[in-house]
């Protein structure tokens, strides 16, 4: 079903909605920050990052963070990768989220990245805890725990099948001052 785009949302092709939910009215927003966010997919497993600090503490994680002014944000998805995995990864883009969370001065929107391999040796840093997890209970990638949705943002199961399928989305989720889900919408493109 093609529906209209939730405001924040950029879609430049056709959209396909598969999930939506929540309050009636999308949160106000002044201004928006660019952020990215990436994944190292390869042999049945993807690579997580436990946010050891700062936004998103104590959650799995992309690899990802503020896009600076003098980068272009592809740029900077391979800077973060560096920095919080110490590895350097070939990133295609796969999605665009945007989030709004009330108490917060600015909006998030995130470039989302992919790479199915990488160079260099996964390092944990002081920010980011790298992990391996396995996609699926059906791919034999033992010995690999299930991808942790229940200590992920809460927006993650709803795209998160999509990147692994390589289907690109777009979407939006509002969230709560205490960090609860209240708004969300989440299409293919
Ligand atoms: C609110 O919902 C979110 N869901 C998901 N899945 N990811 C989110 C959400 N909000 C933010 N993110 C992502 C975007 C970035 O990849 C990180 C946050 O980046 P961080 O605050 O660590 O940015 P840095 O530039 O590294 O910040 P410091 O240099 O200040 O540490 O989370």
């Amino acid at each position: 079903m093609t529906t209209s785009l939730p405001p924040g949302v950029v879609c430049e092709g056709e959209h396909v909605e598969r999930h939506a939910g929540g309050a009636t009215e999308w949160l106000a927003f002044d201004k928006i920050k660019l952020y990215t966010n990436a994944f190292i997919v390869e042999e049945g497993r993807i690579l997580l990052g436990y946010k050891k600090r700062g936004f998103g503490k104590d959650l799995y994680n992309g690899f990802g963070g503020k896009v600076e002014p003098e980068e272009t944000p592809l740029q900077a998805a391979i800077r973060e990768m560096e920095e919080e995995a110490g590895i350097t990864a070939p990133l295609r883009k796969c999605g665009t989220l945007f989030f709004v969370c009330d108490g917060l001065d600015h909006a998030f929107h995130i470039d989302l990245y992919v790479a199915n391999d990488y160079t260099g040796n996964i390092t944990e840093t002081d920010e980011m805890r790298p992990e391996w997890f396995a996609i699926s209970e059906d791919t034999p990638s033992a010995p690999h725990p299930p991808i942790p949705y229940k200590q992920m943002w809460a927006d993650d199961v709803f795209w998160m099948p999509m990147l692994l399928a390589n289907r690109p989305f777009v979407g939006r989720a509002d969230f709560a001052k205490d960090g609860t889900m209240q708004k969300w919408w989440f299409a293919e493109v």
